[in-house]
């Protein structure tokens, strides 16, 4: 059954579907957005009859109703919560009643909650001996010993956003108007560690002294897909409007900035914090190239008398921006920030950067975000992002980090960037949480992963014309592949050549090469968009790309992933297949090519997989990986390790072609066969040599037949 036939298919022609699931990944919402709820939570322990029964002893076949509020109500509390929080004027509220309309669950059920949604918090900075002299230190680097993990209230509905944490009304109707009924994992459990200013940590004496309650530093690792963007995205606006309220006198200087390592990715943040910030006059604005911004008032005087870029002249426009979200880059060449040391390799903070210089523009931003943490935090990004992150000198920064992946060593830097920071400007210290959801580096556990041996080059083209064009006879039980999906390739050369090789593929009457197109960052922002737009509208059923889509992008439908390259690191294959099963929804195929080449760098993958076929549960027979496989894969050194993430497979790049060429030839992506190839280069050589032959014969004549005719042009 073809796929993409299938799906250019009129009303008139319905035979045959038998093959294809009628509900797909990209049809319909998903009926749980949480992953890692079971659907037999039981109440962590016995209670008498007249106790407040946690809602988490109720049936969560119920799905929401797993958060349902207490239905017998404790003295002073409601016993049923509708939907009137969202009607409700928050600010009329007291913080006593606001709070007493939210049942605290005992810590057993908080315990039980966070244990069944594989939720840890933990406290990474030890909190400072003797907290209340002004110049405590926040520990530096956490020790080795064990942290003790923290219990805090979860969000047990949207709804106690406001309730509980005096979210306004216009913000939760934002949140409920996007069709969101339950927190995900990472929202259920940051969302208070950001937002509560009651709990412990945020209670802690080090946070008093600094007069800054609920303010801590947050690093996030929660799975692709899971709502990370709700979960920074909610606080910061609540904050922005908090600090408008008491403190106009910054009113339109932006005082949250959000980083992302892509353009897309960037605009996809500006999409979400628009939609949630819509009438409560906050401005959500992406950084653009030429873009003039307003200063906070106490550095307006600065400004002006030193002319600095990226700022509000006369002569320009200024642009609102409550909340400024940027690439690294962009706003390091905004502000004219950079270094003349190249890229920064080790973990330290980049003492002799160009930075620390206070960009007025930026002075008033007190929440700092970096969405994709630790590719900001790589090398690639690192010294744009600490200068950045370092030239911001609002004492009250607050900072946080999400991932799906991240490894110690971003820990280890966030650590000493906070410590060093704080050591500067001589701030007091915060404590540093760590959160994460499920486990560390490990893709979602709700798709399904495939590894498929192709041998060659030309093996892996055929194996994903298979997956293009499934034979009619072909009655595996296997989830087929179907589109939209995305193809990653290593590089922007090798996306162009499948694309090339692909782009007759699809039949003309399913609209033929317009449902393919490749994406990658050689091409004009204005070709991105233009492609992003047609991908999520459903005109294009298949994408090639590069790493560039690896990373935080939300395509909601997408059915599947190919690695048509293998992914450079364990981290690259958890976010690429990560484009699928996004938010909860079951279904989605990760398929990986592999060829003989590959196989010195396949066990990276091959662990991954593993791994979440455990914590689903699920082997299926077609997944490619057989124990022995894995066992039998060799293990890469740390140098070639740190080689391959860095160039991947050398012979798909253009050091190859000087290094091995045969190895390059090898590598080029063409369906047809080296012989085949050699064989149309010889005829192609023969042409060309019997072309030439015959200019020259016809030169040679020329002079003698046109002799006649040709104008004396004189001596030279
Ligand atoms: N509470 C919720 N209920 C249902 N859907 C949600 C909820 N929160 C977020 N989503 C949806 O989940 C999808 C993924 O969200 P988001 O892009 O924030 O994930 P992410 O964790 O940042 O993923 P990645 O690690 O890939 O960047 C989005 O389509 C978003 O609209």
């Amino acid at each position: 059954m073809d796929a993409l036939k299938l799906l250019s298919r009129s009303t008139k022609s319905r035979t045959r579907r038998q093959n294809v699931p009628e509900v797909t990944p990209s049809t319909g919402q998903s009926s749980s957005p949480q992953l890692f709820a079971t659907s037999n939570s039981t109440s962590p322990r016995k209670r008498k009859r007249e106790e407040f029964v946690a809602p988490s002893s109720t049936n969560p076949a119920d799905g929401i109703e797993f958060f349902a509020e207490n239905p017998i109500g404790l003295p002073g509390r409601k016993a049923t919560l509708e939907v009137r929080g969202l009607d409700d004027a928050i600010h009329d509220v007291s913080e006593t009643s606001r709070r007493s309309t939210v049942p605290t669950l005992p810590e057993d059920d908080v315990r039980a909650i966070l244990r069944e949604h594989k939720i840890k918090i933990v406290r990474l900075n030890p909190e400072p001996v003797g907290a209340h002299s002004k110049h405590s230190r926040a520990g530096g680097r956490s020790g080795k010993a064990a942290k003790p993990a923290l219990y805090l209230q979860p969000l047990q509905s949207f709804q106690h956003l406001t309730d509980r944490y005096g979210i306004t009304r216009k913000l939760a109707s934002n949140i409920n108007d996007q069709g969101y009924s339950k927190p995900t994992e990472v929202q259920l459990s940051a969302l208070p560690v950001l937002l509560d200013e009651s709990t412990p940590i945020a209670q802690s004496s080090d946070l008093l002294h600094a007069g800054a309650a609920g303010a801590i530093d947050l690093l996030s690792i929660a799975p692709t897909g899971s709502g990370k963007t709700l979960a920074f995205m909610i606080p910061i606006l609540h904050g922005v409007l908090a600090r408008r309220k008491s403190d106009s006198s910054t009113g339109g200087s932006a005082s949250a900035l959000i980083l992302a390592p892509t353009k897309e990715l960037v605009n996809q943040i500006v999409n979400e914090g628009r939609k949630l910030a819509m009438g409560t006059g906050v401005h959500v604005t992406q950084v653009r190239k030429g873009m003039r911004l307003s200063l906070a008032e106490d550095a307006t005087d600065r400004q002006s008398s030193t002319g600095e870029p990226g700022v509000s002249t006369s002569e320009q426009p200024i642009t609102k921006a409550d909340v400024l979200v940027s690439t690294p880059g962009l706003l390091c060449s905004m502000f004219g920030l950079g270094s003349s040391s190249g890229k920064h390799e080790t973990n330290d903070v980049p003492e002799n950067w160009a930075v620390i210089q206070n960009i007025s523009a930026l002075s008033n931003v007190q929440a700092l975000a970096l969405d994709e943490a630790d590719v900001l935090l790589d090398p690639l990004f690192r010294e744009q992002t600490l200068g950045i992150w370092n030239s911001l000198s609002h004492s009250g920064l607050r900072v946080s980090l999400w991932s799906a992946t991240m490894g110690s060593n971003i820990e280890e830097l966030t650590q000493s960037t906070i410590e060093a920071r704080r050591a500067r400007l001589d701030t007091a210290p915060a404590p540093l949480i760590r959160l994460v959801v499920g486990l560390k580096d490990s893709a979602v556990p709700n798709i399904e992963h495939r590894l498929v041996y192709a041998a060659t080059e030309q093996g892996k083209l055929m194996g994903l014309r298979q997956f293009l064009h499934p034979a009619a006879s072909d009655k595996s039980s296997a989830t087929p592949l179907l589109p939209p999906f995305l193809i990653f390739t290593q590089t922007i050369e090798r996306a162009v050549a499948l694309h090339s090789e692909l782009l007759y593929d699809i039949p003309a009457e399913a609209g033929g090469s317009t449902r393919i197109a490749v994406l990658h960052a050689d091409l004009s922002d204005t070709a991105r968009d233009t492609i992003m737009t047609r991908f999520r509208k459903g005109e294009i059923w298949v994408l090639i790309t590069t790493d560039l889509l690896a990373r935080g992008v939300d395509f909601r439908g997408v059915n599947g992933v190919v690695n048509y390259d293998i992914p450079t690191s364990s981290a690259a294959y958890v976010h690429r297949v990560g484009r699928t099963g996004r938010a909860g929804r079951e279904g989605g195929v990760a398929v990986t090519l592999y060829s003989k080449e590959d196989i010195p760098y396949l066990k990276h993958v091959a662990n991954v997989v593993a791994m979440a076929q455990k914590h689903s549960g699920v082997v299926k027979s077609d997944s490619g990986l057989q124990p022995w496989l894995i066992d039998s894969l060799p293990k890469l050194g740390k140098n070639d390790k740190q080689k391959f993430k860095k160039r991947g497979v050398e012979s798909r790049t253009s050091r190859g072609e000087g290094s091995d060429p045969k190895a390059a030839r090898r590598a080029r992506i063409s369906s047809k066969s080296g012989f085949l190839r050699k064989t149309g280069n010889n005829r192609k050589g023969a042409i060309e040599g019997s072309q030439r032959r015959a200019l020259l014969e016809s030169v040679d004549e020329a002079p003698a037949k046109d002799a006649d005719n040709v104008e004396f042009a004189g001596f030279d």
